[in-house]
């Protein structure tokens, strides 16, 4: 069974040999989350040559060779040519994560299926056994949680901020954060007034504790 993270992959660099659909589809995952990325193929996508000339990405229109890895993080296999694909695993240096579409066995990791608002990350994984529900998963996560969650974790990494700096006590903190996480608190919708009632209430708590000392 593999050990779920979240990476973090601002300013590091990502190689993704191959230029087709599913290039494409990891290729978006990894901009979202900030990757430096170089394609490496003789061919590529409409949507991934314009994020090559818009500058998004590095292209190198050439076919795979194994200088191509050098300083990569993380390395993503994913032409349709499965002795390509191998050599690329062959070629990878110790300690550089890497994802061969074509090979689940091979890999470092698998990508998930995943669902984005704001803050909040849904990931689903089938370890390979069949992605296709790994999707149809995603898709009932996105229902559930819908657009509505952006603003609301939002909120919730502003209000986190106050909350530390404000209650100094970790009991009236974790209360705090409990109420806050509560669907009924999302549901209300009165964030901001809610959070500074919570607020004042705490301070109350702590002042009528401080005169009974
Ligand atoms: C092991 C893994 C390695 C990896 O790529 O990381 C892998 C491997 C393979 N996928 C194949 C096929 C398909 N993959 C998808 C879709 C997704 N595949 C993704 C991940 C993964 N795919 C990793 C395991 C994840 C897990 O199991 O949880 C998702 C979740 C993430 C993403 O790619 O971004 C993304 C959905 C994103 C979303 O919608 O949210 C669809 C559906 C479709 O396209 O409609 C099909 C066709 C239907 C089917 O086959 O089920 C094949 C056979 C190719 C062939 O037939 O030759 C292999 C190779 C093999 O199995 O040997
Ligand atoms: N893991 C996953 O999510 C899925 C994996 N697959 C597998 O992924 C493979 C790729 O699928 P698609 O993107 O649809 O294929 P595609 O045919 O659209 O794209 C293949 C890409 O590989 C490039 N390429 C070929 N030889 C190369 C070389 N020597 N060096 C660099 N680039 C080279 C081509 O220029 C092209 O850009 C499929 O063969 C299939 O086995 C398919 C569906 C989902």
């Amino acid at each position: 069974m593999g050990y779920p993270v979240i990476l973090h992959l601002r300013g590091r660099r990502a190689v993704v040999v191959g230029g087709g659909k599913v290039a494409a589809r990891k290729i978006h995952g990894l901009l979202e989350a900030g990757a430096e990325i170089v394609m490496i193929a003789p061919e590529a996508e409409p949507e991934l040559q314009a994020l090559a000339a818009g500058g998004m990405i590095v292209w190198k229109k050439k076919r795979f060779d194994p200088d191509d890895l050098a300083e990569a993080f993380l390395v993503i296999a994913a032409t349709n040519d499965r002795k390509v694909n191998e050599a690329v695993t062959q070629a990878a240096a110790p300690g550089q994560l890497v994802n061969v579409v074509d090979d689940p066995e091979r890999c470092d990791f698998h990508v998930p299926a995943v669902v984005r608002r704001g803050p909040l990350t849904i990931a689903v994984s089938t370890g390979g056994a069949s992605p296709a529900v790994a999707r149809r998963i995603r898709r009932e996560l996105e229902e559930k949680y819908g657009e509505e969650y952006r603003l609301y974790l939002e909120f919730l990494q502003r209000a986190r901020g106050i909350v530390l700096r404000e209650v100094e006590d970790a009991e009236g903190r974790k209360r705090l954060f409990q109420a806050l996480a509560a669907d009924s608190f999302r549901q209300r919708g009165r964030w901001d007034e809610e959070l500074a009632q919570l607020l004042a209430n705490e301070k109350e708590r702590n002042g009528e504790r401080g005169k009974e000392q």
